[in-house]
């Protein structure tokens, strides 16, 4: 039986039941499974417990902050067969699943088992993935998966772009019809580089949006208006973080 290596919570997996707080389905109540490791390191991630090990060399924005530390692997990892995945879905009363993570798309047998799992006993499930654009899903996974949204990593993120972007991977989402492309934006400098990613996969500006660097209401907050302006001028989408405006920077929400 495949399994799961979820992010763990209060000795029990991240899955929470609330509203997507980003991209274009922002306000539709959905769950959230949330898996551990990532093949990234961008110093900005708000689920560093994913893969900020012990004995890692990445640096991270909160080094240096009273009380930060890198993770313990075994700590912060819950395995678990799919099915056993699937069972903790079924209790909460909402057919629409995010994976997300970490990025979801290092685990993809994991996730086909679950899915197939949760069509057995209802076939209205619908899926949604969170993915940073550089793993190519599989056929099988990709016929169950109803929206992609691809989060590329810009160079602010602190990623060698040789790691960031993925040629084969990112011509493979420009080319699906489910696919959004999110992009977090922190400062100007970023938005030449956003430009050029739309230009080298042909990315309907369409199906652009642009999402305001921050962990905190705060810091969301001080990068808003500057973010929706640059969306007017550009002819793209703004995404806010609702989760964050709602709940603050809190895990499971
Ligand atoms: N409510 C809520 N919406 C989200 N959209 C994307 C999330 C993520 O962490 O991938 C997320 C999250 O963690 N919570
Ligand atoms: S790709 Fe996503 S989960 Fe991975 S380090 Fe970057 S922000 Fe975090
Ligand atoms: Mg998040």
């Amino acid at each position: 039986m495949p399994t799961l290596k979820l992010a763990k919570l209060n000795d029990g997996a991240e899955i929470f039941h609330t509203l997507q707080g980003e991209g274009v389905n922002t306000g539709a109540p959905a769950i959230f499974v949330r898996s551990s490791l990532c093949n990234l390191h961008c110093r900005w991630c708000d689920t560093d417990y994913t893969w900020n090990w012990l004995g890692t060399p990445w640096p991270h924005d909160k080094d240096g902050e009273p009380g930060y530390s890198k993770f313990d692997k075994a700590e912060y990892i819950l395995e678990l067969p799919a099915t056993e995945v699937a069972e903790a879905v079924r209790q909460f009363p909402c057919t629409h699943v995010i994976m997300t993570g970490g990025e979801p798309l290092l685990q993809q047998a994991g996730w086909l088992a679950m899915i197939e799992a949760l069509k057995a006993t209802d076939a209205s499930y619908t899926f949604e993935v969170e993915t940073n654009g550089t793993q190519v899903p599989s056929a099988e996974l990709d016929a169950h998966i109803n929206q992609y949204n691809v989060s590329p990593k810009l160079a602010n993120s602190g990623n060698a772009e040789s790691l960031r972007v993925s040629e084969k991977s990112m011509r493979w989402f420009a080319s699906s019809a489910k696919s959004w492309f999110k992009f977090v934006i922190a400062e100007d400098s970023d938005l030449e580089e956003i430009l050029q990613l739309i230009e080298r996969f042909s990315i309907p500006k369409e199906k652009i949006l642009l999402m305001p660097e921050g962990r905190t209401p705060a810091e969301q907050q001080a990068r808003r208006l500057w973010v929706a302006n640059l969306c007017i001028a550009q002819g793209f989408r703004f995404c806010d973080r609702l989760h964050v405006q709602l709940w603050g920077d809190k895990r499971g929400v």
